[in-house]
């Protein structure tokens, strides 16, 4: 399975930024955000005049070098549209770390999704994103995730889901938690890593640290972003604070000098095994991202 999250081979996700592929000064402002992954956009934040443009910035900026450790990932125009074709084959030959599809809402259209790559040429290290933000697409979403070794990471579209629910954006997003939860299930069923959708206003700091608190509570590896000011609390969010640490630290150590015993306690909780593996991939994910942010 490529590059899911584990204790081994753990990739941060926690803070993932759109910006237009149209809109310059954000390209270049990106190479200095201490953002895990960027997606650059060519659909829904790119006007139709626009799209060429766009395209040949994306494909620019990927094939750069300019943006580190970051993994720098191109959003093409979903299948059906005039513009996806084109999309796709300029992104294969710029060789993001991966092409992120919205509106999939099959695994059939994954795996073709995966041969029109291969076909293209895109090198190996491309990966396969794929984007959950219709109810088709929520129903299906085990056959998506599993659908393909290509595909490595499930997307939420928050903003098209509520849209094609007619639902609201509330606070504690009950209309949409369902699918959340039906999304984090399919991509964990299937070894797939998942990333929550975008929190839209951009002053709302409470509003928007309570939707990252909540979305790693769901399970996600991290979330979705539009803005720059969204990146540091999302970071935060989405790694082990200090007390987890300290805590999955006190867990080893109880089920170490319980010498072999099969269930100790630490803190008067219950720990067994399972609980000694959590405590493990805590430790192995603050280590990996321990330093990064420095960058
Ligand atoms: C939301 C915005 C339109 C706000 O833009 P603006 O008013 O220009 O913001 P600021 O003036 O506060 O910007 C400050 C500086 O930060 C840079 N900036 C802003 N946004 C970004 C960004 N996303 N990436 C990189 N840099 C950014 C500005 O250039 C300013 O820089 P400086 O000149 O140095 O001061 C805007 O933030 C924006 O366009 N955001 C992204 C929108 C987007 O990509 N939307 C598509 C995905 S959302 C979605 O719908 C997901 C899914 O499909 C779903 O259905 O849910
Ligand atoms: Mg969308």
């Amino acid at each position: 399975m490529p590059d899911v999250a584990g204790p081994t081979g753990y990739r941060p996700r926690r803070s993932v930024l759109y910006m237009p592929a149209s809109n310059e000064r954000a390209l270049e402002k990106a190479r200095t955000l201490a953002v895990d992954a960027l997606i650059l956009d060519l659909e829904d934040a790119v006007a139709p005049d626009a799209k060429e443009q766009a395209r040949e910035n994306a494909c620019h900026a990927a094939s750069s070098g300019d943006y580190g450790r970051r993994e720098v990932t191109i959003r093409v125009n979903a299948v059906g549209t005039q513009w996806h074709a084109a999309d796709l084959a300029a992104a294969a030959v710029a060789g993001p770390d991966a092409i992120v599809v919205p509106k999939v809402e099959t695994g059939e259209q994954v795996r073709a999704l995966a041969t029109a790559l291969e076909a293209a040429g895109a090198p190996e290290r491309t990966q396969l994103w794929v984007m959950v933000e219709t109810p088709q697409a929520v129903f299906n979403a085990r056959e998506i995730a599993a659908a393909s070794d290509r595909l490595s990471v499930l997307v939420l579209g928050t903003n098209d889901l509520v849209k094609e629910l007619a639902a609201e954006h509330v606070p504690g997003r009950q209309p949409v938690l369902t699918a959340l939860s039906l999304a984090v299930l399919a991509a964990r069923s299937a070894g797939k890593v998942v990333l929550d959708g975008v929190y839209n206003d951009v002053q709302d700091a409470e509003g928007f640290a309570a939707e990252c608190e909540q979305g790693r509570q769901l399970g996600f590896d991290g979330k979705t972003l539009i803005h720059p000011g969204q990146v540091e609390a999302c970071n935060a969010a989405f790694a082990p604070s200090e007390a987890a640490v300290e805590d999955a630290r006190g867990v080893l150590a109880a089920w170490e000098s319980g010498a072999g015993a099969g269930v100790v306690t630490h803190r008067g909780r219950l720990v067994e095994s399972l609980h000694v593996e959590t405590a493990q991939r805590v430790l192995a994910v603050h280590e990996a991202i321990s330093g990064l942010d420095a960058d």
